[in-house]
């Protein structure tokens, strides 16, 4: 049975650049969880979330990321930063991936996402008061979640991706398809 590779951590931590980047450096493929979810709602994820509520999308978001633990083809996945809120998901995430959570401040996630436009929550004086409560929530469960935590601070996403390669290669776990 393929076994995949997954990413935690919270918003801006690095899941999407960094996966992309062990998915092209391991050779397996890369699908962002966020992507695939609108893919399936037929709009975005900020729309749904304003149509329908966050428990309507936590709902939809547990059905893509175990239809996504079942692929047949290895697969780095990035999930989004609140996968990990309910259960049913870490225990999916921890029987069907290697899941690395990449840690990072919030001090350092709202420096790199200043002048980012495509979180605009995550923008200006709130962006940090938000991160920090996120990280007091979620904190324990990427750890809870996590089969290795990743320190990305002094990293550039290239390092922490080799990093995750080295530490996927220590385990034998090179090749994902392969246990
Ligand atoms: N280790 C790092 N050092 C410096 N900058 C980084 C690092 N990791 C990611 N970044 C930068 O931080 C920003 C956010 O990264 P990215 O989009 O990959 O985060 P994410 O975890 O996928 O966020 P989201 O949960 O919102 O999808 C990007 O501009 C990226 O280049
Ligand atoms: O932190 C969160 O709760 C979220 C993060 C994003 O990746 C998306 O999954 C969605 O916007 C919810
Ligand atoms: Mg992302």
């Amino acid at each position: 049975m393929a076994t995949h590779l997954a990413l935690v951590g919270l918003p801006g931590s690095g899941k999407s650049t960094i996966g992309r980047q062990v998915a092209r450096q391991g050779g397996w493929t890369f699908v962002d969880a966020d992507h695939a979810i609108e893919e399936q709602l037929g709009c975005t994820i900020r729309d749904y979330f304003a149509q329908h509520g966050e428990a309507a999308f936590r709902d939809v978001e547990a059905q893509v990321l175990a239809g996504l633990l079942q692929a047949p083809r290895p697969t780095v996945i990035a999930t989004g930063g609140g996968a990990v809120l309910r259960a049913e998901n870490r225990a999916a995430l921890r029987a069907g991936s290697t899941v690395f959570y990449l840690q990072a401040a919030p001090e350092d996630i709202a420096r790199r996402l200043r002048g980012d436009t495509v979180r605009p929550l995550m923008q200006g004086v709130d962006a940090l008061p938000r991160l920090q409560e996120l990280l007091k929530v979620r904190g324990p469960l990427y750890r809870e979640v996590a089969h290795y935590v990743l320190d990305t601070q002094r990293h550039n996403p290239n390092q922490v991706a080799r990093k995750i390669c080295m530490q996927m290669d220590v385990a034998g776990l090179t090749g994902l398809g392969s246990i």
